[in-house]
């Protein structure tokens, strides 16, 4: 652990607290204080009281005299509930930004296959690693669900790492024995299920009294997986009751081949959908993640809601590597569970901020399509990046809001401007006072989403640990 993350004290914390209350309303808690014990976790919270009451009166009733920190920002600075991303390659981000005009199956062999592989130097795995946790750190991601590469040592090597910096993670050993160079696979269905299995004791035995890391069963997609490592997969999710991470209905090419590879004569499933092949091998459970959902059925969603599995919706990747458009309003109000994911390095960003608001942004798209129910609010985005994504990583009640009972996973945000001399300035400092910090709290949460970056994120814990400060 971290020097930042290691100390361990009672805290309280002051000011203004912002986080959803429901997936259309985001609630405002001013002069708000929030207890937070030494693990980590929300005892009280006080609404509109001074500091003085909250530390005089509450502090002695919790018994926490004298051993007590106190966080109180600056006025106009706000918490938020850390960010969840519920889908990235912790692998591909020294290629962020870069996929040409690549659609999905070209963009895997052209730029992510050869960089995953080269991670099998865990010198460059473990700087590629350090630096993808430390840079979604910085932007206010608490939690992530990540695909590491097919390589299990390079998977056990970030899970330690993860653990390391105090980020909460599910870790997936990526498992694919087909459809990929010879220089990237796993040998054989046995190897990747024995691999699988490396990385899950490892985590389970990893010296974590934090218990931040779990491990998550990882078959890249369907068309890389063999029906035998499929079924195997499913039966390992079933025995050990580990979540499952996938790829599903991105791109219509990969649809197509799915169709062709997985016929229902060969696997017994209902149809030749890909929702039921995944069904047929048991993949389908109420922790099982899948990324996409682009282009799926009405029949396909009514499975994946009975089966209770959950949808990433990942905007950046979709426009980026041109792959559709995810009806999220029908995904919701067919009742199935929705997160953000920035699925980088498909995805441009490893923010989930710029994943909220492009799901903001793809939103009026569909919307343009013809049905304007489909936009998505600033309060329905955020919800999105916070407490559906906590839903869709198995923390629901647990992380994702600023509740008694839940984990102190946040961030301390602060609007800034840049000053006359091209610095940095608070938004009230002299000069700005007329341009800036006049906005409701509504408009500021919204200048956040749409202009906000990892230099509005000034501070991050997870679990009560301070693991990020903004320099
Ligand atoms: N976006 C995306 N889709 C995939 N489908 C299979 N592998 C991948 C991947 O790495 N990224
Ligand atoms: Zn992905």
């Amino acid at each position: 652990m971290d020097k930042m993350a290691g100390e361990r004290k009672n805290t309280v914390f002051y000011g203004t607290f912002i986080h959803s209350k429901s997936l259309d309303e985001l609630e405002y808690l001013h002069n708000t204080a929030v207890f937070v014990d030494k693990e980590g976790k929300i005892v009280a919270v006080e609404r509109e009281c001074d500091l003085t009451t909250a530390l005089t009166i509450k502090v002695s009733e919790l018994g926490w005299n004298p051993d007590v920190a106190i966080e109180a920002p600056r006025e106009g600075q706000f918490f938020f509930p850390g960010l969840i991303d519920t889908h990235i390659h912790a692998s591909q981000y020294p290629n962020v930004g870069i996929f040409g005009k690549s659609t999905l199956l070209d963009w895997l062999n052209k730029y992510t296959f050869p960089l995953e592989a080269s991670l099998n130097d865990l010198d460059k795995a473990r700087k590629v690693y350090t630096r993808v946790i430390r840079k979604t750190l910085s932007h206010g991601t608490t939690c992530a669900a990540y695909y590491a590469t097919v390589d299990d040592l390079s998977t056990v090597l970030f899970a330690d790492l993860c653990a390391k910096a105090g980020q909460r993670a599910l870790v997936g050993k990526v498992c694919m024995d087909q459809m990929a160079p010879d220089w990237y696979r796993d040998e054989s269905w046995e190897e990747s299920i024995a691999a699988t299995k490396r990385l899950i004791s490892h985590v389970e035995s990893m010296d974590s009294e934090m218990r931040l890391v779990r491990p998550v069963i990882t078959p890249r997609f369907a068309p890389s997986c063999s029906k035998r490592l499929l079924k195997e997969l499913g039966n390992l999710a079933r025995e050990t009751g580990l979540p499952v991470q996938t790829h599903i209905s991105e791109n219509k090419g990969e649809i197509e081949l799915v169709r062709k590879m997985f016929p229902k004569e060969e696997t017994g499933a209902r149809d030749d959908s890909y929702t039921a092949v995944y069904d047929v091998y048991g993949l389908l459970t109420d922790k099982t993640i899948l990324a996409h959902g682009i282009h799926l059925s009405e029949e396909e969603v009514e499975v994946i809601k009975q089966r209770g599995s959950k949808i990433s919706h990942c905007p950046c990747s979709n426009s980026s590597i041109t792959s559709g458009e995810a009806r999220v309003r029908w995904l919701l109000e067919k009742g199935v569970g929705v997160g953000l994911g920035t699925d980088m390095s498909g995805g441009y960003s490893p923010s989930v901020l710029e994943a909220a608001r492009s799901a903001l942004l793809v939103s009026r798209h569909v919307a343009m399509k013809g049905d304007d129910n489909a936009k998505l609010s600033v309060e329905e985005v955020l919800y999105l990046a916070t407490r559906g994504g906590a839903e869709v990583v198995g923390l629901e009640g647990k992380v994702g809001a600023f509740e008694v009972g839940m984990d102190w996973d946040a961030q301390l945000i602060g609007l800034c401007e840049v000053d006359d001399k091209g610095g940095v300035a608070e938004e009230e400092e002299e000069g700005n006072v007329d341009i800036f910090g006049w906005e409701s709290w509504e408009e500021k949460v919204a200048k956040w989403l749409f202009n906000g970056d990892d230099r509005n994120t000034r501070k991050v814990w997870v679990k009560g640990r301070l693991v990020h400060v903004r320099k």
